[in-house]
């Protein structure tokens, strides 16, 4: 089922948290909503469920007005930061719920309903564990166990809000690569809030980039990393050094914002067309990759520069790095943002 935002506006007080936003989702499609902390994300998301009511705009699903269609009528799928499994109720009854709880005339048999929930734990791969608890279960578990009971009822949408939000970063990154290839066997259309860019870029088809309530850019992973829209998009997909200057730019604008990612620069040991001259502030090794600080001579900012431990060795052999070694930085690829005059 596909999703379509038109012109959604809600406020809280004065504030506008979502500022005539505009999306389109196609059917099937896995989609990040990727922004920092207040950006407006689960408010879109709500909107999208049928929890909150927009001020004007509206929500279309599969082409029709859902606006004001109620939770229930949508057909939805949620799962959330907390998992709110049923304490009192064992894993198996836990995905049954949103069958057992339907309508007698559209309620499943006993066993279908049987085994279409040994079918969701095969899938979220939690067959061995049916009987338990969940207090009995890890945190990673619980939220698959949350994941299958979403999944339980068939919906045309999935949205996940921040669902691996509360787990240590080891499970987080289990959980990622599995709940993309459970979308590639479900392609069931699905939207999920994210703060973490590496989440969102490992995970989705598409990103949607918020802030301030507004949407800054929409495109896949590639594409919002490479081609940043606005300079907002590209600090928050990764680190950058920032630089201001004056370079040929369109009229009207007479200043521009370059900036460098700090794995796209070379530290050389000549001056060439287009390097910096630098001094080595400090270096810092973690795991397999080495960052250096360089101070530039030219206006004293610091700029830091990224590499792998292998080729930080290499190069700490053959130029002589150390601190106060005076090198030079040439970048390989330069963003620039013009700055309106
Ligand atoms: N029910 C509410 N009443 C008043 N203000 C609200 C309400 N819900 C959200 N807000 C405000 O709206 C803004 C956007 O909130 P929202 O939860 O959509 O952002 P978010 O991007 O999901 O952030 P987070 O990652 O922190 O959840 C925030 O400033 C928040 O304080």
């Amino acid at each position: 089922m596909s999703i379509e935002v038109r012109n959604l506006v809600k406020h809280f007080g004065s504030l506008a948290v979502c500022d005539h936003l505009n999306l389109d989702i196609p059917s099937g499609e896995l989609v990040a909503l990727l922004g920092p902390s207040g950006s407006g994300k689960t408010t879109l998301l709500r909107m999208i469920a049928g929890l909150e009511t927009p001020d004007s705009g509206s929500v279309l699903f599969h082409g029709e007005d859902a606006t004001f269609a109620d939770v229930r009528e949508r057909n939805v799928g949620f799962v959330f930061q907390h998992y709110a499994l049923f304490g009192h109720m064992s894993i198996f009854e836990n995905i049954a719920f949103g069958l057992r709880v339907r309508p007698r005339a559209t309620r499943p048999s006993e066993e279908a309903i049987r085994k279409k929930v040994l079918d969701l734990l095969k899938l979220v791969q939690l067959d061995a564990l049916a009987g338990r608890y969940p207090h009995q279960l890890s945190g990673g578990q619980r939220q698959r166990v949350a994941l299958a009971r979403a999944l339980a009822v068939e919906p045309k949408v999935l949205l996940l809000d921040e669902p691996f939000g509360a787990l240590d970063a080891k499970v987080r990154k289990e959980l990622r690569r599995w709940l993309r290839r459970l979308h590639d066997e479900m392609h069931v259309t699905s939207v999920f809030v994210t703060h973490d860019q590496e989440e969102a870029m490992e995970v989705a088809d598409r990103i949607v980039v918020m802030n301030e309530g507004r949407i800054e850019q929409v495109g896949a992973p590639d594409e919002v990393y490479d081609h940043p829209a606005t300079p907002f998009v590209l600090k928050f997909l990764g680190d950058v050094n920032l630089f201001h200057g004056r370079v040929g730019l369109a009229p009207g604008h007479d200043e521009a914002v370059s900036y460098v990612r700090p794995h796209e620069l070379d530290i050389v040991a000549d001056p060439d067309e287009g390097t910096w001259a630098v001094t080595l502030a400090q270096t810092l090794t973690v795991g397999p990759n080495t960052r250096i600080e360089f101070r530039r001579e030219e206006d004293g900012s610091y700029v830091d520069v990224e590499l792998s431990r292998e080729a930080y060795l290499q190069l700490r052999d053959s130029l002589g790095l150390a601190n106060g070694k005076k090198v030079f930085l040439k970048p390989r690829r330069v963003t620039r943002f013009a700055v309106p005059a």
